[in-house]
């Protein structure tokens, strides 16, 4: 029985000329993910079928499960056009994929259009040879449980059941690059993620204020970061830790306490955009909501982003805080985001944020300290790490600056 993985991209969200691109990109995706695994491929118009020997197969689809721009998958049984061979394969799919008893139905696709019986009689060919050698099977031609899927090919005739889903969205590398301000909370690597999915390639970049905040703050950025390197199709991905102690210190030391994160964040945002722009990044993306805490408005929204020009992706913003949770846990995030360290945004929180800042007191807040050289200097000083699925983090934690535990990890 020769089996493969069949690939399938979800034709309806591919529009005309980007259909070719889409599907070099995500050929060359899946080429790189699977680079470690002996299998062979068969690429046929919009779909790909995956060939392998001696093949985890399990592991072919994990790994498959990471790259964006696939919808689903299936096991899939390959013979001859003979009606004998596909209905015995028939059989042999059957014992090993469906679980009895079920309602039933075969559904035949022919593109071979020189086959002698046509599509509605293949299936019904095959179920009268198929279905007294299973007691458990039941036709149901309007809502069976199970599908029995042929397509008869001119090169043969393939057969499988049921489809897995896959990640979708579209492959990484078409749709340009973002900077993901990554916290070490839950919504800003969830955030990462569903604009990986749909095809941004992104870098992450973390403000980071040790010895304000525990080195472990940093750790936890690495590990999630980690996590994340699993959806790209090289296992990598850039983290930037960009060290935010002197504007920390800076803004707890003269602006006043309603207004320290307004400000803290214009000064992450200023940040974000100089560096973008200097580095080929098209966009800002976070992991910002309205109105889960105090300080999220739409006015503080207005105040915050009136320091860039850049765009800004918000891709959570609409979600439930329980849906941000489900996907953290997909993704495998959440346990390492609900651990207790504090980073530069969650330690100092003031007893009473603004609600509704003005632009007007915000430049009035900063024109209490010359922040731009601050802002400068924290560019300067910015650690480039390249983090891959398996980075190590065995350092010693405490005792150090940040600086110096990290170099030995950092590259440009
Ligand atoms: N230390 C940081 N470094 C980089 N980005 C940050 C940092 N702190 C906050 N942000 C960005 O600002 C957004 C909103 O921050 P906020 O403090 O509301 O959330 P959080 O508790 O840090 O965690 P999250 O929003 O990721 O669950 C974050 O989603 C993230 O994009």
């Amino acid at each position: 029985m020769e089996k493969a993985i069949l690939i399938r991209f979800g034709d309806l969200v591919l529009k005309g000329k980007n259909k070719p691109k889409f599907i070099g990109q995500i050929k060359k995706n899946i080429r790189s993910k699977l680079k470690n695994v002996n299998v062979e491929y068969t690429f046929q118009h919009d779909r790909i079928y995956v060939h392998f020997n001696e093949v985890d197969s399990d592991e072919v689809i994990k790994q498959l499960g990471y790259v964006s721009g696939i919808h689903s998958f299936s096991y899939i049984y390959k013979t001859t056009k003979d009606i004998e061979s596909i209905a015995q394969l028939a059989k042999e799919v059957i014992q090993k994929e469906v679980k009895l008893p079920t309602t039933f139905k075969i559904e035949t696709k022919r593109t071979d259009k020189n086959y002698p019986l046509k599509s509605l009689e293949i299936s019904q060919k095959v179920a009268s040879l198929v279905l007294p050698s299973f007691d458990g099977l039941k036709v149901e031609v309007r809502n069976p449980e199970t599908v029995l899927d042929i397509e008869l090919r001119s090169e043969g005739t393939y057969i499988y059941v049921g489809k897995i889903p896959a990640l979708g969205g579209f492959p990484i590398g078409l749709g340009g690059k973002g900077l993901v301000m990554l916290s070490g909370g839950i919504d800003s690597p969830v955030a990462a993620h569903l604009m990986m999915k749909q095809g941004i390639d992104v870098e992450l970049f973390h403000f980071e204020s040790t010895p304000l905040t525990p080195l472990e703050s940093v750790q936890k950025v690495i590990e999630i970061a980690k996590k994340l390197a699993y959806y790209t199709p090289y296992n990598k991905i850039k983290l930037h830790l960009v060290p935010f102690t002197k504007i920390h210190e800076a803004i707890l030391s003269y602006v006043a306490d309603p207004y320290i994160i307004t400000i803290m964040r214009r000064m992450f945002y200023r940040l974000g955009e100089i560096y973008a722009n200097q580095h080929g990044l098209d966009t800002l993306i976070n992991g910002e909501s309205v109105g889960q805490v105090a300080s999220q408005t739409l006015s503080s929204i207005k105040v915050i982003e009136n320091v860039t020009s850049i765009p800004i992706l918000r891709p959570v913003i609409t979600y439930d805080k329980n849906d941000i949770i489900n996907i953290s846990k997909k993704i495998d995030t959440y346990d390492i985001s609900i651990l207790p360290f504090n980073d530069c945004c969650s330690i100092y929180v003031p007893r009473n944020p603004v609600t509704k800042p003005t632009i007007d007191q915000a430049l009035k807040e900063e024109s209490r300290f010359e922040f731009k050289e601050l802002l400068e200097d924290a560019l300067k000083n910015v650690q480039t790490m390249i983090i891959t699925p398996t980075t190590d983090f065995e350092i010693a934690l405490h005792g150090f600056d940040v600086k110096d535990a990290l170099s030995s990890y950092t590259q440009e």
